[in-house]
């Protein structure tokens, strides 16, 4: 039986398509409304059998919506909600699956009229790819997923969110969202800044008259995957968690320093106890 009548999807890419199909192949929802710009990946979508119909109009496209997730790049987020807000159908959900909360929690939730609710969330599964036709129904199957209420959050409206991602296959872990921002800069965020930097700095090394990327092997390679992921996600993620990503790439700039250090003093023992120390955390986390 669907617990979700009408769930309208702003934003039908990776994120928004995968949770589409995961709660229609559970059977979890009624009629799957599909509202974004691009028409061409929106009519996909449709084709896919992903989304039921399809609007480019927000407005209209929230119609009698029970649940509104919406899954665009962070910084519209809160205009995107700010637009849809005033014709959201009453007792509507709306969350989102951003990975940034704090900024998209405190702009959005007193923008819901009384009886709608705002519930931010951010699953922790994604991969470099985006678009609809990236999207899978396992891909959130075994993953975390952080969910951010506030102390005005209701707790039917929580309860419906946890409910939507438990039936997507996620493990639901409650954090606040300056934790969440904090845990993500430095789990997710730093890493994809190191390795966008790394292929640059790679690719502007100009030792040689060729570009040398070409030669690298399994490491560089699986090192920076993620520098493969979309640059306009990655540049609203920055800007958004501006001051946590910034603390974190200080706090790694230290640890690199010292890394350079060991390596200038030609400090062997130094060098094997920074390596082990890393690799038994590492290690530990498979
Ligand atoms: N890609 C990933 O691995 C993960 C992404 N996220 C978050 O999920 C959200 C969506 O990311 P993806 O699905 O990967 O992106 P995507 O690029 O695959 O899909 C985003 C969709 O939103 C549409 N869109 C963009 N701006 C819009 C606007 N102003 N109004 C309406 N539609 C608009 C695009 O046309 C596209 O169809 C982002 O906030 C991202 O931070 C969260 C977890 C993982
Ligand atoms: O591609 C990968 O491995 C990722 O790290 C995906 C990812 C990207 C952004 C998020 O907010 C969460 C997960």
């Amino acid at each position: 039986m669907p617990f979700i009548h009408r769930l309208a999807i702003i934003g039908v890419g990776l994120i928004g398509g995968s949770l589409a199909r995961i709660l229609r192949e559970k059977g979890a929802v009624g009629e799957i409304v599909g509202i974004g710009r691009g028409e061409a990946n929106l009519r996909k979508a449709v084709e896919l059998g992903v989304i039921d119909r399809y609007s480019l109009d927000s407005v209209a496209g929230v119609e009698g919506a029970d649940v509104v997730f919406l899954a665009t790049p962070v910084c519209s987020i809160p205009s995107i909600t700010a637009e849809i807000a005033p014709h959201l159908a009453p007792g509507c959900v709306v969350t989102d699956g951003g990975s940034v909360k704090e900024e998209i929690v405190s702009a959005c939730e007193p923008l819901m009229p009384n009886g709608i609710h705002f519930v931010g969330g951010h699953p922790i599964a994604g991969t470099e790819h985006s678009g609809v036709e990236a999207s899978f129904s396992s891909l959130y199957v075994g993953k975390r997923c952080i969910v951010t209420p506030t102390s005005r959050t209701s707790q039917d409206a929580l309860a419906k969110v946890v409910r939507m991602w438990e039936v997507a296959g996620s493990e639901v872990v409650i954090m606040d969202t300056e934790k969440h921002d904090r845990v993500l800069a430095a789990i997710s965020h730093l890493p994809h800044m190191v390795a966008y930097a790394l292929v640059n700095a790679v690719e502007g090394y100009d030792r040689f008259e060729e570009s040398i990327l070409r030669y690298s092997a399994g490491g560089f390679r699986d090192f920076t995957r993620i520098a493969s992921s979309d640059p306009a996600m990655w540049r609203d993620i920055a800007l958004m968690n501006r001051e946590a990503v910034i603390e974190m790439m200080d706090h790694f700039a230290a640890y690199f320093a010292r890394l350079r250090e060991l390596v200038a003093a030609a400090d062997a023992p130094g060098l094997e106890r920074f390596f082990r120390e890393s690799k038994e955390s590492r290690d530990a986390i498979l």
